[in-house]
Parts: structure tokens; C-alpha cells; sequence
């Protein structure tokens, strides 16, 4: 199945070369002022463009297709779909059976026994997360007003001087090679209450959508696994008054699965881009053999760049989920 959620349901569709991606919400209640233009700033902070982005160029212009009428959703499923108009497909022509090392290629083929899409990775490409970080505009509108997102790189190919970011990226890409990075989202404004003591807890729910994003491997909480190297009177966040704002937040603004008031801080590990122009030796099922492959395609040196966004709005997504 392909669907998240409870009260914000989405479904995310379409393939990378297919004529169109996009997504479509439930749960979206009638009366919130929407248009196309509410969706530019954080689509423009996905955009390839930018030195480590991919060279494929998408205008990436939404358009609401169901939900809205006079400015404004109905309360009937949202949609919104996206056009794909630079494919060039010849480029996975090698990859079907030769499939790319942790990429999608070598799973895909197995579970859906051949019938998957392989152009451009198909359904498992990250030109999916167009939907996600649109779905992601549409929950920030249901959150409170107050609540503000700060999101930033923390780190790239292992660096954590911004001001060297640019340097480790034309390393990489000079060693025909890709990088990968850490995301980390602040979320301010939250109230006090979201999530519930088990299975559907703050941290699981934004942890859900998160390892949903192509190439998260990692999701860390406040101080997280370093966390773990502490003393309980190192991590331990005092309280200050009655509301329970804290002297420090180790926890990252969650206790017993619930957000607790403070800010939530959550930070993702996004891995290197698997498809790299450099030669890798891996097995052929049309040979049946180990052999060198050469990928084309065009791709993301560091595909955290891009992703920061979409982190953000997987945040977003799960905390609207929550909101009744
Ligand atoms: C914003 C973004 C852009 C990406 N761009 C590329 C890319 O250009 N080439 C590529 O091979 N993988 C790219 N990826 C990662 C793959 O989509 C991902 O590694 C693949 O689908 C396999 O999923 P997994 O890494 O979660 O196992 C990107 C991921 C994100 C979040
Ligand atoms: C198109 C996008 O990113 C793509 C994500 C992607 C992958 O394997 O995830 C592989 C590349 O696809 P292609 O070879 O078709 O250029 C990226 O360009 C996008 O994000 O909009």
C-alpha cells in the first residue's frame, strides 16, 4: 500500500519518466486559503540548480487539480500533480538488469517480478519527494500559526564548516564520486500534547515519513546517539516552570512520545548518491556475471542539498497527522 496517515492522509504517485508525479491528501478540512503560488518557495529550495544538484532541469510547476475552488479547499481530496519534461530514459537502458549498487534497481526488479518502472529509478526516485514537499506546504497551513520551521545543513561528506561545503563538493564530483549529509530540523511553536505514549509517538510518526525520503538512513532525537555517551546528569533537561520549558533540550522536544513544548529538534543522515559516473564492479543478471558499469543519468553529488526541504516537510507532514 501506499498511503500515510490518519487525519492527514497522502498518497504520493507517478514514476520519474512517467508524464506526471504528484499527490493527493485527505483530510485537508474545507476553507484554508490555497493557490499554486503558496507552493513556490519551498519547491524553489528543491530545485536542482545549484552547484552538487542534479543538471536535470524541471520547472516543477504545481497544479491543484481536485480540492479547491475560489481560493480555497473544499474538504474533498486535494491534488496536486507536477508534469515531468526532461527525461532522457536511454540513460537506464544499461541499469535494468545491471542493476546500480543501493540504488532501487536490484529490489524493484525482484518484488514486482519486472513490471516496475526502470527509467530514472521509477517510482523509488527521489523526483517523487516534489509531492512530499508539497504535501508539506499544505500541513504547515494546518499546524498553529505560531509554529516556525528552521532547517539546515549540519553536515556534508563528513564536513561541518558551511563555508567548506562548496570545496568537499567539487572534490567529489572532480573524483567522479558523491557525498552524503546531515539535515537537522528545528521546529518552533509546537504545543504541548502532539503524539501519543506508544506506537503513534512524536518521535515514530516523524520518524515514519522520514526513512520514507529516498536515501535517509538515520534519524536522531535532541542529542540522540551521542545522547547515549552521556550521564543521565549530563541529558537530563531540567524544568524551569510549570509549562515545562527546560534548561536544555537533550530530548529534542519530546518526552513519553509526546511534545512537551519545547522545540522539536530532529536532525536525518542522508548517504552518499548511489549513482556515481565512477566505474563500479557489480553483477549482471543478463550475464550472470561481475562486471564493471558505467551509470548515466543525471545526479545529485550530494543528494542532502535538495533533501533539507523534503526532511522539512516530512517534519511537517507527521505533525499535522496529529492535529485533529
Ligand atoms: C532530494 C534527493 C535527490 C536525490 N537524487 C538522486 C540522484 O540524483 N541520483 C541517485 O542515484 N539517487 C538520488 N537520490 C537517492 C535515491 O533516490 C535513493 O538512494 C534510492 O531511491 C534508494 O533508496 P534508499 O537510499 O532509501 O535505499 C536522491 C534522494 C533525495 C532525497
Ligand atoms: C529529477 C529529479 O531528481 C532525480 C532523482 C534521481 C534519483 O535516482 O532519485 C535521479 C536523477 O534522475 P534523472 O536521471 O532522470 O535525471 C535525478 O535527476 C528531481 O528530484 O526532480
Amino acid at each position: 500500500m501506499n498511503q500515510f496517515g490518519q487525519n492527514f492522509r497522502l498518497t504520493v504517485w507517478g514514476e520519474s519518466h512517467g508524464t506526471q508525479i504528484g499527490v493527493s491528501m485527505d483530510g485537508v478540512p474545507a476553507g484554508i486559503p490555497l493557490s499554486e503560488a503558496d507552493f513556490a518557495e519551498d519547491l524553489a529550495r528543491r530545485r536542482s540548480g545549484a552547484p552538487g544538484t542534479t543538471p536535470r532541469r524541471e520547472p516543477d510547476l504545481p497544479q491543484i487539480v481536485s480540492g479547491i475552488y475560489n481560493g480555497h479547499t473544499t474538504g474533498a481530496p486535494l491534488t496536486v500533480e507536477f508534469a515531468n519534461t526532461n527525461t532522457r530514459s536511454q540513460d537506464y537502458s544499461n541499469v535494468v538488469r545491471h542493476y546500480r549498487p543501493s540504488h532501487a534497481d536490484l529490489v524493484a526488479h525482484h518484488k514486482f517480478g519486472g513490471f516496475n518502472d526502470p527509467r530514472g529509478g521509477g517510482h523509488f526516485s527521489a523526483r517523487l519527494t516534489l509531492g512530499l514537499v508539497a504535501a508539506g506546504v499544505v500541513a504547515k497551513k494546518l499546524l498553529p500559526a505560531d509554529v516556525r520551521f528552521a532547517t539546515r545543513l549540519t553536515e556534508i561528506g563528513g564536513c561541518t564548516d558551511p563555508a567548506r561545503f562548496d570545496e568537499v563538493l567539487r572534490a567529489a564530483t572532480a573524483d567522479r564520486d558523491s557525498v552524503g549529509g546531515i539535515v537537522e530540523c528545528r521546529v518552533q511553536g509546537v504545543p504541548l500534547g502532539l503524539g501519543e505514549p506508544f506506537f503513534d509517538s512524536a518521535e515514530s510518526m516523524i520518524a515514519h515519513l522520514l526513512f520514507a525520503v529516498p536515501a535517509v538512513k538515520g534519524v536522531e532525537f535532541g542529542s540522540g546517539f551521542a545522547g547515549a555517551r552521556l550521564r543521565g546528569s549530563e541529558n537530563n533537561d531540567c524544568f524551569t516552570d510549570a509549562a515545562g520549558a527546560t534548561v536544555t533540550n537533550h530530548a529534542g522536544g519530546i518526552n513519553g512520545g509526546i511534545t512537551n513544548g519545547n522545540e522539536i529538534v530532529v536532525r536525518a543522515a542522508l548517504k552518499p548518491t548511489p549513482s556515481i559516473s565512477r566505474e563500479q564492479i557489480t553483477y549482471n543478471q543478463d550475464t550472470d556475471r561481475v562486471e564493471p558499469l558505467e551509470i548515466r543519468g543525471r545526479h545529485d553529488v550530494c543528494v542532502a542539498l535538495r533533501g533539507a526541504v523534503v526532511v522539512e516537510a516530512a517534519v511537517a507532514i507527521a505533525l499535522a497527522n496529529f492535529i485533529r
